[in-house]
């Protein structure tokens, strides 16, 4: 038996404790399979700031998440133990500190058997998370949703940024490049090199515009090819999202994915193993009616229907 959400019958939804789903909090349970863990920082952010508000702004926006998805005949919170472990106290001035503090504690919280949802914070966060999936796993699948391909080198010179954590990843050898997929890549970059560099390093693609033309069958099936039955982290950044669907990020680009779409790609994940995953860039001072942090309590909601459930 494990302890679900609070009863929205006894209490209302918008009452109460503002954990993930309103599940109860790692410390009341007796041991978790799966930790909600929030790292509030966007020091790595090269436009619109404001990400480190995105783990409570996802928290609050996912009250209304209810015990059973239909769309993959799951009970998330009833098939895994389920818990909230609260924010990483992550030095909003030191960019090397707060990526030390990421590892540790993914480290420590994910111990040898959890597994992580990490709700950012900005892309930066995505390479200390990497390291300690590298730890467990050696080389490890990569499914990254974005408009941006974040494998840039370096913005005014600096090594850490949103921008850069899968070229670094690549760098430190954390990521199986047979199996590594960009997924929503579109807007203007700053050169056709950008995109070479990306296939170099060994990541393939599948562009906004292949949603367009193709069907979404034919999408998840390219994903499920490129994956394997390897350990897979997902990696996904709120912005793989049409502005209309996610306003409220920091790098906003037109043509992306509608929410429809990209929950259907996660709920293709199902049977894949996917051994984490982390959902970054909602900056909440940008979104309205909490559109944004919907769209990213439902990726959650999806996520955690397709993650380890509890062994047998
Ligand atoms: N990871 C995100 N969201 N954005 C990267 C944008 C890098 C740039 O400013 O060109
Ligand atoms: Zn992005
Ligand atoms: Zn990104």
């Amino acid at each position: 038996m494990t302890i679900g959400p609070v009863d929205a019958t006894q209490v209302p939804r918008y009452a109460g404790d503002t954990t993930f789903a309103r599940l109860p909090r790692l410390a009341d349970v007796a041991d978790a399979d799966t930790v909600v863990w929030g790292v509030p920082f966007d020091g790595g952010v090269s436009y619109r700031p404001g990400a480190r508000f995105g783990p409570n702004h996802i928290r609050q926006s996912s009250r209304l998440l209810r015990p059973y998805n239909p769309a993959q005949d799951s009970e998330p919170f009833a098939r895994a133990q389920v818990a909230d472990a609260g924010d990483l106290g992550a030095n909003p001035f030191s960019l090397d500190e707060a990526i030390a503090a990421v590892e540790d504690g993914a480290r420590a919280l994910s111990g040898t058997s959890r597994t992580l949802l990490t709700i950012g914070g900005d892309h930066t966060i995505a390479l200390p998370l990497l390291r300690v999936q590298h730890e467990r796993h050696g080389p490890i699948a990569v499914l990254h949703f974005d408009a941006h391909l974040d494998t840039w080198d370096t913005y005014f010179g600096a090594p850490y940024t949103h921008g850069t954590p899968f070229r670094r990843a690549s760098e430190e050898e954390l990521i199986d490049f047979d199996h590594a997929m960009h997924v929503g890549i579109r807007g203007p970059l700053y050169s056709r090199l950008d995109l070479d560099e990306s296939e170099k390093l060994g990541f393939s693609a599948v562009h906004a515009r292949d949603f367009v033309r193709s069907p979404i069958d034919d999408i998840v099936n390219r994903v499920r090819e490129r994956l394997g039955d390897r350990p897979v982290y997902v990696s996904l950044d709120i912005d793989v999202l049409d502005p209309a669907f996610a306003p409220g990020t920091g790098t906003p680009e037109a043509g992306g994915l509608s929410s429809a779409q990209l929950l259907e790609v996660l709920r293709g994940l199902e049977g894949l193993n996917v051994v984490g995953a982390d959902i970054v860039e909602v900056s909440p001072a940008y979104d309205h009616a909490e559109i944004t942090g919907i769209a990213a309590a439902h990726v959650a909601y999806e996520l955690l229907s397709v993650l380890p459930g509890r062994p047998a």
